[in-house]
């Protein structure tokens, strides 16, 4: 199999392409029953094949959450599975939401399952947890290099709760979640239009100008709709990195299901206002 083209420079052409909205596939068992769907593997695959439908074909960028998936097992693990290659197969880029993280030696592991090109789950890119220590995800980057894949590591989190850790300070005056950035950066260095290692840094969390957000790389951003962000809000939060933001909304969008047209709406109005906030003329 031929290496794909890096995850960063197949991003920025999605991003110009379609524009950065990343939609999340996020089968909450809440939404399930507001989608007239039964809690079990048949509601998870028409949830799941709906939002494949709507979306794929028209973001830049899907985001499967892989906890709703696990909830069933294997079963809906093959779910998973076969929402991944359609999506791919309609033009979207998946980024698998498994937030793994693991010593380097298992986090090989985990990265053959998501990002080695012949595995059933073989996405464009994984979230990763960096809080066994940046290092531990040295095989996770190699093999996201070697393949044209992408790697977006927890960095500052949207949740309340991220604050403890991302925010405590180390002996050299920064804070841990600057160390992941910086990391990021060294990662990213020389890499055009954009480098394949982001951040996940939320919407939610106000001014971060004390934050060097300039990776080179892509910041993911959840935390729109559901969390309280909006789109108005990105330019305040992300400053000048604004520009490589890939904005996450999951039941901001979903909660318009089951109906295509209606998800598809919603999906569009999002992008609409993330165009508006972030356009620079
Ligand atoms: O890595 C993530 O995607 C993520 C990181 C983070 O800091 N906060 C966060 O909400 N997420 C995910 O982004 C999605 C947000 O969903 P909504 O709040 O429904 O838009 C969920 O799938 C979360 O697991």
């Amino acid at each position: 199999m031929t290496a794909l083209e890096p995850f960063g420079a197949r991003l920025r052409r999605a991003m110009d392409e379609r524009g950065p909205l990343c939609v999340g596939i996020d089968p909450h068992a809440s939404l399930l029953a507001e989608w007239g769907l039964d809690d079990d593997v048949a509601g998870l695959e028409r949830f799941s094949r709906t939002v494949v439908e709507a979306m794929a074909d028209r973001v830049a960028v899907l985001k499967p959450q892989s906890a709703f998936f696990e909830r069933f097992g294997s079963r809906g693990v093959a779910v998973l599975e076969k929402s991944v290659e359609e999506a791919r197969a309609a033009g979207a880029l998946v980024v698998m939401d498994a937030k793994r993280g693991d010593i380097g030696s298992t986090m090989a592991a985990y990265a053959e399952a998501f990002l080695r090109p012949d595995s059933p789950l073989f996405s464009d890119a994984l979230t990763v947890s960096p809080y066994l220590g940046y290092g531990s995800l040295s095989p996770a980057i190699a093999l996201a290099r070697e393949n044209g894949t992408g790697l977006f590591v927890l960095a500052l989190t949207s949740n309340p709760e991220g604050g403890e850790v991302q925010h405590a300070i180390r002996a050299d005056g920064r804070t841990i979640g600057a160390t992941m950035l910086a990391h990021l950066t060294v990662e990213n260095s020389g890499e055009g239009p954009l480098g394949s290692f982001g951040a996940v840094v939320g919407a939610t969390l106000g001014d971060l100008s004390t934050y060097d957000l300039d990776i080179n790389g892509p910041l993911l951003a959840p935390g729109i709709g559901a969390q309280g962000a909006k789109p108005a809000d990105l330019p305040r939060v992300f400053g000048a990195a604004v520009r490589n933001v890939v904005p996450n909304v999951s039941r901001g969008v979903l909660r318009h299901g089951p109906d295509v047209v209606a998800l598809r709406d919603a999906a569009s109005r999002f992008a609409d206002e993330i165009r508006a906030a972030v356009s620079v003329d």
